[in-house]
């Protein structure tokens, strides 16, 4: 599965704590993030992260772009709620295009326990399932 790893600048810590946490199931898939925080994930564990942009820069349009392609299975996106973001049109549009294609999208560290338990247990595998069906009828 393809899994993005997002997060705002007062939640890194607590993406950093969930990569390290969840490094054994994580490594299992190919791993996506916006600019910092892939860095930090990188720093802190063995896992390898494809960087896009940081947020601001575009990094979440990046991702988003990849979610409209049906190129992302899953994003964890710990928001920060309490800090205004200048790229908030950019976050509302990722967010949006998780909803418009059926991305399971985790805005906290919570959410993200259990997507991640979900993922080990095979719950997402429909994922899968629909791709193929719509790799045969391209
Ligand atoms: O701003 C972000 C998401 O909206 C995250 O970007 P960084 O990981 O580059 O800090």
């Amino acid at each position: 599965m393809r899994i993005a790893l997002i997060a705002h600048d007062n939640k890194k810590q607590e993406m950093v704590h969930f990569s390290m946490a969840y490094e054994g199931i994580l490594e299992k898939h190919e791993l996506f993030a916006t600019g910092t925080t892939g860095k930090k994930v990188m720093a802190a564990t063995n896992l390898n992260v494809t960087r896009f942009q940081s947020g601001p820069l575009g990094g979440d349009q990046q991702i988003g772009s990849l979610i409209a392609q049906n190129a992302m299975d899953l994003v964890l996106f710990f928001r920060d709620p309490l800090t205004p973001q200048p790229h908030e049109p950019d976050i509302s549009a990722l967010i949006r295009l998780c909803d418009v294609y059926q991305i399971p999208v985790a805005t906290n560290v919570a959410a993200g326990e259990l997507f991640i338990r979900a993922l080990e247990r095979g719950d997402l595998d429909w994922r899968k399932i629909i791709k193929e069906r719509e790799d045969r009828h391209e």
